[in-house]
């Protein structure tokens, strides 16, 4: 029986599933050292490292003001940092920032669409930025809104729309030009049930096809339900990084995370 191994970056040899195909893993998201001071001197974020390799449904967990947001904000590259380095598939988000968000989407915890906008005036625009092809555009566009339910209100002004209205808008324009890093903060927060359902679907999708996903979200239960990675940040510095099983050994990822958090 043929044992398939998969090179680490570490050097190290993973044994995976017999037969599974083999081959060397992509850091889609790298953070080095990233430090995030506001002006006032408040340390955000202090000397976090972490990667995100494709495939990977990465959940980034702390408790209120951890610096969550501020790690995100940087990594998607519309917020500058005092030092560290962020690299989005091998590309610095300082040096090459277009090209890393050519590849990249960002969904914020509060979506702030255009209101004066109808629902698929908004989604053409994104369409025109990521220069989607028509064809191709109109069937995701119909693929994904049929799926959320909001077919018969794209023609409708944006600002018509409930909050789970606006996010599920907001996840089609992150969708449909197929991003190779899907970056959300606080997903689930304002989804119906159903909706929050097919985005853990469409998760595993995108990483079963070779996406990478990093996500902050408060939800432990989803978290450890749905992530294979996860970092636990807490005033600023990372408690814990790396696969589900080292970072909750035996217990619940909640027992984990308040334990660290109480310390
Ligand atoms: N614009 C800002 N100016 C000054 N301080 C800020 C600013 N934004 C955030 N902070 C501070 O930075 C720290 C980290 O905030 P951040 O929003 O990153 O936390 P978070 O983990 O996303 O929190 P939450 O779970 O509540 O959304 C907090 O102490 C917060 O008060």
């Amino acid at each position: 029986m043929t044992m398939c191994y998969d090179v680490t970056i570490t050097g190290r040899r993973k044994e995976g599933a017999p037969g599974e195909f083999c081959r060397r893993k992509t850091n889609m998201l790298k953070i080095k050292h990233f430090t995030k001071s506001y002006k006032g001197g408040t340390k955000a974020v202090d000397d976090l490292s972490l990667t995100v390799e494709d495939g990977d449904i990465y959940g980034f967990i702390g408790h209120n003001g951890a610096g969550k947001t501020t790690t995100i904000k940087a990594v998607v590259g519309i917020m500058d940092f005092d030092s560290g380095e962020i690299e989005i598939d091998g590309m610095s988000i300082r040096e090459k920032p277009i090209e890393c968000k050519r590849i990249t989407a960002y969904i914020p915890d509060n979506p702030d669409l255009y209101d004066s906008m109808t629902g698929i005036q908004y989604l053409n625009f994104i369409g025109d930025i990521f220069v989607i092809p028509k064809a191709e555009r109109e069937a995701s566009i119909k693929q994904y809104a049929d799926l959320f339910e909001i077919t018969a209100n794209l023609g409708d002004l944006i600002s018509s729309y409930s909050h789970g209205m606006k996010q599920k808008l907001a996840l089609i324009s992150a969708l449909i030009h197929k991003p190779k890093l899907l970056v959300l903060d606080e997903p689930f927060v304002g989804l119906d049930p159903k909706a929050a359902h097919i985005v853990k679907q469409l998760m595993h999708e995108m990483c079963a096809n070779g996406s990478a996903i990093f996500f902050s979200t408060h939800v432990l239960e989803v978290a450890e339900k749905l992530c294979n990675k996860i970092a636990i940040i807490k005033n600023g510095k990372l408690l814990r990084a790396g696969s589900l099983e080292d970072v909750k050994g035996d217990e619940s990822l909640e027992d984990v995370f308040l334990e660290l958090i109480d310390e």
